[in-house]
């Protein structure tokens, strides 16, 4: 059974369909502290969140159970995406359910501060009749810059255009051609749009790039009474410098859905002002968002725990069920291969490159690579390594995975062979899948076999001549060690060369079994192999059974 914590507040639809999902449990606690959201996760292999929960890396540090995170939402700043990635975690969000709802705020909120509705609705409430000091702004004819012209920067522009408002725009991935479509005046220069608007919003990702993209200096260029709105990210536009932009009279007023530090602290100067209006990050809250955000973050849970499927994921390429029943078997592929590098090589892999062939060319490589990275360092790594995590835990370690690809249908249709540089040489290895879904083992650096990759397997080197396989055989039967399948591939495919075997075992072989095999003259070398059964685990969840 899967558990699934939730701990912000979910639309009841979307509950309903985790309930109804066999194999998921849900678990749902609201108003958690950090340290019990921390130890909420230990039993959990998924969390749904909004925008309250904060997943550090604090608490995403040793949670063996937790496969995968999926936000309610757009925003994944409350998640530490790297944090989660070195987990081995998938964070999957449902960016498009709420862009409506965003947008509409957006223009509520652009609307309210022209018109001065709020203050003029909470005088009227004290009793006090005031048409004089609220007088307001026409938004017919005014300009509105947009900074960031993703969903919610086109579902605004569409709509101020609506409102007979000339809409400029800045993003560096719009091209020219496409914001003209959308009758939107680019600008490649964000200094040079600001200076030409009556109103700017922002709807951009808080990022590196764009944590104080608006502060003092920008403020200072624009024109005299500009009015500010911030419904995407606290930190966008620099509070303090806002603050007192306001206060300077440069800037005419601010509506800001979106704070720094959320729940903000009723000291923030922003709150005080008259000329601000602010709502407690409610850009999202209708129901129908809260429904469609609900509903899909359920579907995209469930699809991942029961049906491996990885949607809108933001630390990994999406793969549908589709998708994932037909990778399914080269993920398993790349990471056999992994662990059999892994098991054979004790010197320090400096790098690997995988080499994929006919079939195996058209799939999603990227993928297979990270599975077979995933196997070359599961033996090496305490964490669990995965899919999500492998490319960059190699990474850390200096470890550069290349590929290679070629359409060339070889001796098999499809085939990868991988290939690791150590500190002491080269090992390299090649597989393929036989009947869509048994795992071969084909060559083992230049010893061409055909052996199974599951289970126990048993190398030995050995000179090529009569009666070795049959005494290995007899050491092995007397130490009740039973053969599943034997592969012997010679150096020339001549007799009397080096050869290597290996015995496919269905039980784990004793230190006097391998001492027997071992004891024979002809045998130069003896290796034990453990990979995984078959079909188990699945490779993008987990490999520490490994
Ligand atoms: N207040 C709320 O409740 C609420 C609700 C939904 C979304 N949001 C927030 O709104 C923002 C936008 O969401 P979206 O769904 O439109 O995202 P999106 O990914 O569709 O669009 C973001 C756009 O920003 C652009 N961009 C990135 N860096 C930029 C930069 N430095 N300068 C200019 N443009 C840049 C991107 O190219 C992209 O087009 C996000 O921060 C999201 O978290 C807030
Ligand atoms: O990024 C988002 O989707 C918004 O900030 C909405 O957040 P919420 O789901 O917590 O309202």
């Amino acid at each position: 059974m899967y558990r699934v914590l939730i701990t912000d507040n979910l639309s009841p639809a979307g509950l309903k369909i985790l309930k109804e999902t066999p194999g998921i449990e849900v678990d749902l606690r609201k108003g958690l502290t950090p340290d019990e959201v921390r130890v909420a996760l230990h039993e959990a292999d998924g969390i749904i969140i909004r925008s309250e929960t904060k997943l550090t890396p604090e608490i995403l540090k040793d949670q063996p159970r937790l496969k995968a995170i999926v936000r309610a939402g757009v925003g994944t700043d409350n998640i530490n995406l790297p944090a989660a990635t070195r987990e081995g975690v998938v964070v999957m969000n449902t960016p498009a359910g709420n862009t409506t709802s965003t947008a509409e705020h957006t223009i509520a909120m652009m609307m309210a501060l022209s018109r001065n509705i709020a203050p003029a609705a909470s005088k009227l409430r004290d009793g006090v009749w005031d048409r004089k000091s609220f007088t307001g702004t026409q938004l017919a004819g005014k300009s509105i810059a947009i900074v960031g012209l993703g969903r919610i920067g086109l579902a605004v522009a569409r709509r101020a255009m609506g409102l007979e408002m000339k809409v400029l725009g800045f993003d560096p991935f719009m091209s020219v051609e496409r914001a003209a479509e959308q009758g939107i005046e680019l600008y490649r220069d964000i200094d040079e749009m600001i200076t030409k608007c009556d109103y700017l919003t922002v709807h951009t990702p808080l990022s590196p790039e764009t944590t104080n993209l608006i502060g003092a200096e920008r403020l200072a260029k624009m024109k005299k009474g500009v009015r500010i709105i911030n419904c995407a990210r606290g930190g966008i536009i620099n509070e303090a410098e806002l603050a007192q932009a306001i206060e300077s009279g440069h800037i005419g007023g601010a509506a800001l859905d979106v704070f720094v530090k959320e729940p903000t602290p009723p000291d923030n100067p922003l709150l005080k002002l008259p000329q601000v209006l602010c709502t407690p990050h409610l850009a999202a809250s209708t129901d129908e968002a809260q429904e469609l955000v609900a509903v899909e973050a359920a579907e995209i849970m469930a699809g991942f725990l029961v049906r491996h499927e990885v949607r809108h994921a933001v630390n990994m390429a999406p793969i549908s069920s589709a998708e994932m029943a037909d990778m399914r078997i080269y993920l398993d592929l790349g990471l056999r291969l992994g662990v059999v590098l892994s098991q054979l090589n004790k010197s320090g892999v400096r790098s690997a490159k995988l080499t994929f062939r006919g079939e195996a060319a058209t799939k999603k490589t990227k993928l297979i690579s990270n599975a077979f990275a995933a196997g070359l360092l599961s033996s090496a790594l305490a964490e669990n390594v995965n899919i999500v995590n492998a490319e960059m835990l190699a990474h850390e370690r200096g470890i550069q995975i290349t590929e290679s690809l070629s359409s060339e249908v070889s001796d098999f249709s499809t085939m990868i062979s991988a290939t690791v540089y150590t500190d002491e040489g080269e090992c390299s290895v090649a597989g393929t899948i036989f009947g869509r879904q048994f795992l071969r083992l084909v060559r083992v650096n230049q010893f061409h076999l055909d052996a199974y990759l599951d289970g126990t397997l048993l190398l030995y080197r050995h000179i090529d001549r009569p009666g070795v396989i049959g005494t290995i055989g007899t050491a092995c039967g007397q130490h009740n060690v039973n053969i599943a399948h034997m592969a012997v591939g010679r150096e020339r495919n001549e007799p009397g060369g080096e050869a290597l075997a290996i015995l496919n075992l269905d039980n784990e072989p004793s230190a006097e079994a391998l001492a027997a095999v071992q004891a024979n003259p002809a045998v130069t070398s003896v290796q034990l192999l453990r990979l995984p059964k078959a079909g188990n685990p699945l490779p993008w969840l987990t490999t520490q059974s490994v």
